[in-house]
């Protein structure tokens, strides 16, 4: 048995090499398969997951890192954090799990949010007064059972006490003053006793993540966190207790773990600022094991080797024990880059994905326990490969960059808002409360059919373009049928919103495989971004004209903006982001411009990632805002005064970046809001936005068709604190994983609502 952690990674993949997972749950969600069944698979992929990071010559192999959706709903399952609405419905344990995840027929799921500034969703824990917290599932026991029975010796990570409590939200009955971190002590007991239940299991060790303290955070919730290690550190039967933090520097919170009566603390010395000159400070550590995050949890590049062995010897006197880990859980890369078969050799050279990144910490620590040249060969070949990326011709576009050295003032400004309203209305003639759609129509099993089987050769190009050219004819149908008055293509032609234009655009490359979950089932492969970005010829212009031939109505253009295509995709790390995102915008702009010479008159920029990519730490904020705005500016400003420019975002909370919404200078704004009865608006109108905004009126996440009067209301309450000229009425997002029959109602409600309102406004 291992006594110490000398190499592990922080947790890995779940969704199946090959979306195992994703398969078996959207089965067993359809009725199509068993409990057995989908248990089953489960076993298969976390069995195959232990073997492989066995035996691939970790010190420390995690487990409890599988989950059925997420595993913050998991550790609000462990603790009995179940809504009342939700055991009342009386199902399994399983199902409950479920609705609680996706909701059904009677209830509505938890809430969905951004977990830290990844593209990974969780689901929002609702704690009270009354919550009664218990060991009510002892899965991470079972699972832990279930690695040894198979001879590998794991250690069970949970979401840590005080991070599962900041995430969470007070539920419906909790008083205003109330909140869920009031809660730790009683908490902090269930811990305890599934400590001791790991402890008589066998377990040595247990990681406990806390990566809300590597975001802004109060003295007082600091204050909580010492005081949650000291008492699960003074438990007399317990594993030794590792708790990392991710995604930034910890700050003064790395003091307070290093003093608290634990074993080992995990920092990230990836994520910036890195400051691992910082660490000989913390005295405490010197009795402990410092485990260091030094091969990157969240980008695919291969780890120099070299550099990372240099950090690594600078904390050598620092800790008890210095360990070799991830700076993260390998959840958000890919399995394995090796399975991939297209990606031009050079470029995969450069690459390690989950399993790769394996194999580096493995190489770093033995570096570290046996000396450099027990592992001369692995460095040779990593040293190689940095040089060969950093030496390439392929990162550089000379006339890219030019473009962007010569940049002024001038090309990220349009003329007033004020004088572009009136030019727009005379070339629109749109009718007060206009409705639309965010873009996407249901991407159905054919459509996806006929882009696997083009991919397959089963069909040729022609075909799969008449294939989507049908999809846009029936989809206009629809919308005039409806009596929408500004008409969307559909997007049918896009795998996905950033991917597509990944792959019309030089300096991406794209994976067969690189699955990453972004949510429950549903999976992105973002793109790699290694090098320089160009548009070599314009992308969507055949596609809008199509569609705009088709109607008389205004056709909405539909790109996606620079910061999200930054945001979900993999980017290259050997320039700022800022450079990067100007090089992206200018492509875009590019695409604006040509849409709008084709006789496009509205053309929507998405940027549902610009929160997103906010920094954790308020001190990096305004400059990440400053080249975001900018970004988005430079992609939407070459068009003339008539055009109208709209942008869409959603998934997450805006009132932190509220000032850069303005700052956008987008002609209409559709942004989320059903789900907060949009209080986005008030926010808006606290910084005198005086454009147009469409807050969506109906949630897209959820299979529910609202109801007209529903809809009515939402749109006479955004009246109250907005005037009518400037309203929209659109939905909360695109209809992509929607079902017609869903869409077709929904939308006809919207409409109906619309004109409600507008009658009455006369
Ligand atoms: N990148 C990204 N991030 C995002 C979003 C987004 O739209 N894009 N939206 C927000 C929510 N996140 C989401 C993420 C994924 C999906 C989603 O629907 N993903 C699809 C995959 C989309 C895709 O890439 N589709 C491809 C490949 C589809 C596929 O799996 N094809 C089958 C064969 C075809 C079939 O029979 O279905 C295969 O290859 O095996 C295509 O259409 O071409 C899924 O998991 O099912 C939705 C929302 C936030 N982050
Ligand atoms: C995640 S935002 C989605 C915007 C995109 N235009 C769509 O409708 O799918
Ligand atoms: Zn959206």
């Amino acid at each position: 048995m291992t006594t110490t952690i000398g190499s592990t990674v922080l947790g890995y993949p779940r969704i199946g090499p090959h979306r195992e997972l994703k398969r078996a749950l959207e089965s067993y969600w359809a009725g199509r398969s068993s409990e057995a069944e989908l248990r089953d698979v489960a076993r298969t992929l976390r069995t195959n997951t232990w073997r492989e990071l066995s035996d691939a010559g970790l010190d420390s192999v995690p487990s409890n890192t599988f989950s059925y959706y997420d595993q913050v709903l998991d550790t609000a399952v462990t603790f009995g954090a179940v809504p009342r609405r939700y055991t009342d419905l009386g199902a399994n344990a399983l199902d409950t799990y479920f609705a609680m995840a996706r909701g059904n027929d009677s209830v509505p799921p938890l809430e969905m949010t951004k977990w830290f500034d990844t593209n990974y969703h969780y689901l929002v824990p609702e704690i009270g007064p009354d919550t009664s917290f218990a060991l009510t599932d002892r899965t991470p026991i079972e699972q832990y059972r279930e690695a040894a029975a198979l001879g590998v010796t794991t250690r069970p990570v949970l979401v840590g006490p005080v991070t599962f409590l900041l995430l969470a939200k007070p539920d419906g009955s909790a008083p205003a003053t109330f909140r869920p971190l009031d809660r730790l002590g009683d908490l902090l007991a269930c811990y305890a006793e599934l400590l001791r239940e790991l402890h008589h299991a066998g377990a040595e060790w247990v990681q406990l993540d806390e990566p809300a303290f590597t975001a802004d955070r109060s003295p007082a919730e600091k204050e909580r966190l010492g005081h949650a290690y000291r008492v699960l550190g003074d438990l007399t039967e317990r594993p030794k207790v590792f708790v990392p933090t991710y995604f930034g520097d910890a700050g003064e919170s790395l003091h307070t773990l290093a003093t608290a009566p634990i074993e080992a603390v995990g920092v990230d010395l990836v994520a910036g600022p890195v400051s691992p000159d910082r660490l000989p400070g913390i005295t405490g550590l010197r009795d402990k094991t410092l485990v260091a995050g030094l091969v990157d949890g969240r980008n695919i590049w291969r780890t120099d080797l070299d550099s990372a062995l240099c950090t690594a010897a600078t904390l050598l006197g620092v800790a008890g024990n210095v360990a070799v880990s991830t700076s993260c859980s390998l959840l958000h890369v890919p399995y394995d880059a090796e399975a991939e078969t297209s990606i031009d050799p050079q470029v995969k050279s450069w690459l390690a994905f989950a399993k790769q990144k394996v194999d580096e910490v493995v190489t770093l620590g033995r570096a570290l326990s046996e000396g450099r040249e027990a592992v001369g060969a692995e460095l040779n070949a990593s040293r190689e490969a940095i040089a060969d990326r950093g030496a390439s011709e392929r990162l550089r576009n000379e006339r890219v960059r030019s473009r962007v050295d010569t940049l002024r003032p001038g090309d990220y400004r349009r003329s007033e808002c004020a004088t572009r309203r009136p030019a727009q209305q005379h070339a629109l003639r749109l009718p007060p409360l206009p409705t639309t759609t965010i873009g996407s129509f249901p991407q159905t099993a054919d459509v996806r059919k006929a882009r696997a089987a083009l991919r397959n050769g089963t069909i040729d190009r022609t075909s799969y373009h008449q294939r989507m050219v049908d999809e846009i004819q029936r989809v206009i149908a629809l919308q005039e049928e409806i009596g929408l008055d500004v008409l969307v293509h559909g997007e049918p032609e896009r795998n996905d919103m950033v991917q597509y234009f990944s792959e019309h655009m030089e300096g991406f490359v794209s994976t067969d495989n690189g699955w990453v979950q972004s949510y429950g089932s549903r999976c992105v492969r973002p793109p790699i971004l290694f090098g320089d970005v160009a548009r070599p010829r314009s992308i969507t212009t055949e596609w809008a004209k199509i569609a705009q031939s088709l109607t008389d109505k205004p056709v909405k253009g539909m790109l996606t903006g620079p910061v999200t295509i930054l945001a979900w995709s993999f980017v290259r790390d050997d320039q700022p982001l800022e450079d990067t995102a100007a090089q992206v915008a200018l492509a875009i702009r590019d695409e604006v411009v040509d849409l709008e010479a084709t006789g496009i008159r509205v053309i929507q920029v998405d940027e549902p990632a610009l929160r997103e990519l906010l920094p954790l730490r308020a001190e990096q904020q305004r400059d990440y805002l400053r080249w975001a705005v900018d970004a988005f500016r430079l992609a939407t400003s070459g068009v003339a005064e008539r055009t109208q420019i709209h942008t869409h975002l959603c998934y997450s909370e805006f009132g932190e970046v509220i000032d850069a919404i303005v700052a956008l200078d987008a002609d209409v704004t559709s942004i989320e809001a059903a789900r907060s009865r949009m209080e986005v608006l008030d926010d808006l109108n606290a910084v005198g936005f005086g454009r147009g905004v469409g807050p969506g009126v109906y949630d897209i996440h959820s299979p529910r068709v609202p109801q007209t009067d529903e809809v009515e209301k939402l749109l006479r309450a955004a009246l109250e604190s907005m005037p009518a000229e400037r309203l929209w009425v659109n939905p909360d997002c695109g209809l992509k994983t929607r079902g017609y029959a869903e869409v077709d109602s929904a939308l006809r409600s919207m409409v109906a609502a619309a004109a409600q309102v507008r009658g009455s406004l006369q």
